[in-house]
């Protein structure tokens, strides 16, 4: 494995040309700080789905958080819960109960909570602080209207500019994320722009409000490896420009490796291990961590468009009957009965910026 001058590690799995810029460094005061996120969906029949559990960690301004997982590690469930995004299970009944903290300090230099906003606020804070993409452009791109409208909505929506006078910050927009004749590009639909295109509109518009923090949840992972390339490129350059933070979600080690500067790690619906990237990479604490960045994927595994890391031995457990204890212990090497398979664990700083969830975390530092 080698360094980049920027200290990022280049690994096997790492997307060719999206070398790492330089980022604004993250100050001290965070603009997310997360405290005790609870997410379970309630069912109408059946127990409970204790989705996310307990999960606390902070974002500071110009700094880009990793959320990484293997599936259903409570991911996805963590970024809609911050956006209020989060609705029912089709057809199951489920519905969200969330409970904690996420304070958020707005541009305006307001610290509100996320989770007890009421929903017209918070979607003045979608629209004008948090931005999200997500993996499928297709399906929040509106396939009805072109994609100069849906970009001059927003500007209409944050700015308060009516339509004609949207058409030049348009117009800078899909410039600004590199993408060709923008004058053509704005009549045209989403159907007729590639996926890389279409992910290119889906940041033009997430830059549109300039927010503070976007929130990418593997918005790269169903492009084609150039692409996924040019598009973290941008989105470093993007950040370094505007000083925006990033929550990116992936399952792509490689690209964590190259964007992040800090690493949170989930396992089934906990975080388990939170570190600055290069700690997280070169010394994880959690046996957990240790296996899934030791899978890293490979180059060819990355162009297979491989979406998930290579397989742990064992699964992610369901739920609804999460194991006594730590709960990656019937999968884990490293266990042994009693620390390991009779309380739940708190997390605990190995040092004061690399926190762990292990009863063994000692024992394997000393490895
Ligand atoms: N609307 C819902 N109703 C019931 N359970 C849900 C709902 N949404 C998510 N879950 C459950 O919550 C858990 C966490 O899911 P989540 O989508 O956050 O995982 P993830 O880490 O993002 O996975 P992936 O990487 O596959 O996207 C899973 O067990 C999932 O089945």
């Amino acid at each position: 494995m080698t360094k980049s001058p920027t200290g990022h590690t280049a690994f096997p799995g790492a997307v060719p040309g999206a070398a790492p810029e330089a980022v604004p460094g993250p100050a001290s005061a965070p603009l997310l700080s997360v405290r005790k996120l609870a997410v379970t969906f309630t069912q109408s029949s059946g127990p409970d789905i204790p989705a996310v559990e307990g999960a606390s960690f902070d974002v500071r301004p110009g700094e880009t958080i990793a959320l990484v997982g293997e599936s259903s590690s409570g991911k996805s469930v963590t970024a809609m819960a911050l956006m209020g995004l989060l609705s029912s299970g089709s057809g199951s009944g489920a519905g969200p109960v969330i409970t904690g903290q996420a304070l958020f300090r707005t541009s305006d230099e307001n610290t509100v909570d996320l989770l007890s906003l009421p929903e017209p606020a918070l979607r003045a804070i979608r629209g004008r602080d948090i931005s999200m993409v997500f993996q499928d452009p297709m399906t929040s791109l509106n396939p009805v209207l072109t994609i100069g409208e849906q970009i001059s909505e927003v500007l209409m929506t944050h700015d308060g500019l009516s339509r004609r006078q949207t058409r030049a910050p348009v117009i800078s927009l899909l410039t600004r994320v590199g993408l060709r004749n923008p004058e053509d590009l704005i009549s045209r639909y989403p159907f007729q722009l590639s996926g890389g295109m279409r992910q290119r509109v889906m940041i033009a518009i997430a830059l549109a409000c300039r927010p503070h923090l976007l929130i990418a949840d593997e918005p790269t992972t169903a492009l084609d490896v150039t692409v996924q390339a040019r598009i973290l490129t941008l989105l470093r350059q993007l950040q370094a420009e505007t000083g925006m933070a990033i929550i990116f979600i992936t399952h792509n080690i490689g690209v964590v490796a190259q964007i992040a500067d800090r690493v949170v790690v989930m396992y089934s619906g906990q975080i388990v291990e939170s570190a600055p990237v290069r700690d997280a990479l070169d010394t994880p604490l959690m046996p957990y961590s240790r296996v899934l960045f030791r899978t890293v994927p490979t180059y060819e595994a990355v162009l297979a468009r491989r979406r998930h890391l290579p397989t742990i031995p064992g699964h992610v457990p369901d739920p609804r009957h999460r194991p006594q204890g730590c709960t990656f212990h019937p999968r884990c090497t490293h266990f042994v009965h009693g620390p390991c398979d009779t309380f739940r664990l708190s997390p605990e700083h190995a040092t004061p910026d690399h926190e762990v969830r292990c009863a063994r975390w000692r024992e394997i530092a000393r490895d």
